[in-house]
């Protein structure tokens, strides 16, 4: 898939423009601070509905203005897609086709991109919580319905806790509402645990070979999967529930007593092992490096193999990240196949075959022009 064309309207520095993208490579260029990340972050956000670095839609509509709208043309199997997006103070509203989709699981999946920013290095190295983010958004493109599954349980997670501070406190002692809430809870908690296990498999299978390739096959990666529950992934649906309730029966006091809400996929975790060693810990720099950028390119290819196409790739400041090998090694293993930006400050140092035939876009505080 591709995306042919965007316009935004007082998006972030961007009052109005319009823009023809090549189907193959397309290079953005400019100084700091002149818009080439905001015009990533419009593609995606065609394909999530939000940013990839704020939570807050406000931070996107241009300051002193009411709205912001982008809207692009996206090409799956020879059919054209448009896609809208209009973010105001009221909120947010994801047009497919001109129509309005009322719920976000109609919406995502139209589009598939995979983003990867000198942030994506903290994919190994960050908190918990950029690993979840991870696994979430990616299943999440795949099948839509498991962005619904999250939703129900962090609704659910949050009226548990509440409902725990206040027997901690006293300030109720009747358990029949914990208990209901319980059943809820582990109603999504075993259907996200489940379709994460099986994204793992499928991850797995095509970070692996990628990571002993860009290694020159010095190196192996495995990808673990942490769980605050005793369940595993041999396990169906049924068993994970059966290990959920016995978790949730034996931690009940625990629970009241911290007031929270112990396990669950939103304490859950992921462990990179390069050659059996926890790479978060023991690895080098290089090594965790090699393994973000394994696990995108298997996030690409992983797309293909379960949508039937490939997905966007923007590659946001990340090229000069990568030494020589890795950074060819990337671009040969899109070259021809993945649509595909790539910002930066400075073209010089990246000279690969893949560029010669590059769009270049010239940013210049909200302004962009096409090279000639
Ligand atoms: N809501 C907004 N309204 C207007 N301008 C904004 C808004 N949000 C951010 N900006 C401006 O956008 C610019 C930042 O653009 P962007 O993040 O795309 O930089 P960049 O070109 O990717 O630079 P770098 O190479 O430093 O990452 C800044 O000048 C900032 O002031």
């Amino acid at each position: 898939m591709y995306i042919k064309d965007i316009k935004l309207r007082t998006f972030r520095n961007y009052d109005q423009i319009q823009l023809q993208f090549d189907d193959k490579i397309n290079v953005i260029i400019g100084e700091n601070a002149q818009g080439k990340t905001n015009l990533m972050e419009a593609i995606y956000l065609l394909a999530f509905t939000k940013s990839h670095r704020t939570p807050r839609d406000k931070e996107l509509i241009q300051w002193e203005q009411e709205y912001a709208k982008i809207e692009g043309s996206i090409y799956k199997r020879n059919r054209r897609f448009p896609l809208e997006i209009i973010l105001s103070k009221k909120g947010k509203k994801a047009k497919m086709n001109h129509l309005e989709q009322k719920r976000l699981s109609d919406y995502i999946g139209a589009l598939n991109v995979v983003m990867f920013a000198p942030e994506d290095l903290n994919l190994v190295k960050g908190s918990p919580q950029v690993r979840r983010r991870f696994i979430d958004m990616e299943i999440g493109q795949i099948q839509p319905a498991y962005i619904y599954h999250l939703g129900q349980y962090q609704k659910v997670l949050k009226q548990r806790n509440h409902l725990l501070k206040d027997l901690q406190r006293h300030r109720q002692t009747d358990k029949t509402m914990l208990y209901v809430l319980t059943d809820q809870l582990i109603e999504h908690a075993s259907t996200i645990i489940e379709r994460r296990f099986k994204f793992l498999k499928l991850l797995r299978s095509w970070a692996g070979p990628i990571h002993e390739s860009i290694s020159r096959q010095l190196e192996q990666l495995e990808v673990h999967y942490d769980a605050t529950v005793e369940v595993s992934e041999a396990m169906n649906l049924e068993t994970i529930s059966t290990r959920y309730q016995e978790k949730f029966s034996k931690m009940e006091d625990k629970e009241i007593e911290r007031g929270t809400t112990l396990a669950g996929p939103h304490r859950d975790d992921l462990i990179f092992y390069v050659n059996g060693k926890d790479v978060q810990t023991y690895g080098s720099q290089g090594q965790q490096r090699t393994t973000a950028l394994s696990l995108k390119l298997a996030e690409i290819e992983l797309i293909h193999s379960e949508v039937g196409e490939y997905p966007i790739l923007l590659l946001d400041d990340v090229l000069s990240e990568l030494d020589d090998f890795r950074q060819s090694h990337l671009l040969h293993t899109i070259q021809g196949k993945v649509q595909t930006f790539v910002s930066t400050t400075n073209i010089d140092g990246i000279e690969h075959e893949a560029l010669k035939e590059a769009e270049i876009f010239r940013v210049a505080n909200g302004t962009i022009e096409i090279e000639k």
